[in-house]
């Protein structure tokens, strides 16, 4: 499926883009004029340097990456963020770092993946009852009990 999707780059940083023909995110980096460091439990906004004006009907997604997950402790606080079809603003990401030490973003570093999601639209409909189920209002860990 083609999306069209506009970005300015105003970093020297390369457009974000799949590593893999089959990877679902587009590598995203910091756009960085100095390095940034997380503290332990700190969270921080990193700018991207990107802008995109992304077709009705579908968002982007800001998903962490594993590597950096389980090498650094470094996820995405808000995970999947996500980027309207009427934002117009830069693209950032909330880092978090959940490891025991210190953690160094630097310029142009793969911080995020954005994944191109297509979004239905719901209307609600009021109603005094609604359809049975097996399952009805359990959950939170109600299956599988003896
Ligand atoms: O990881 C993210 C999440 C959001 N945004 C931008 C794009 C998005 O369209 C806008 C608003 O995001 P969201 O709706 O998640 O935040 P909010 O707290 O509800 O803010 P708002 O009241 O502006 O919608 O912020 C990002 O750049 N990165
Ligand atoms: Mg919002």
């Amino acid at each position: 499926m083609a999306v069209e999707i506009k970005i300015i780059n105003q970093s020297s940083n390369p457009l974000p883009g799949y590593a893999t023909t089959g990877a679902s995110g587009m590598d995203v980096r910091a756009h960085l004029e100095a390095p940034v460091t997380l503290q332990p439990l700190e969270r921080v906004l990193i700018p991207t340097g990107i802008f995109m004006e992304i077709p009705g009907g579908y968002e982007v997604q800001v998903r962490p990456r594993s590597g950096l997950a389980v090498k650094q402790g470094l996820t995405c606080l808000n995970t999947p963020g996500t980027i309207d079809a009427d934002y117009r603003g830069e693209v950032k990401v909330i880092l978090i770092n959940l490891s025991n030490e210190e953690q160094v973003i630097q310029q142009g570093d793969r911080i995020a993946q954005l994944v191109v999601q297509k979004v239905e639209k719901a209307e609600w409909v009021e109603t005094a009852v609604l359809g049975e189920t097996l399952r009805a209002a359990g959950g939170f860990g109600h299956t599988g009990k003896q």
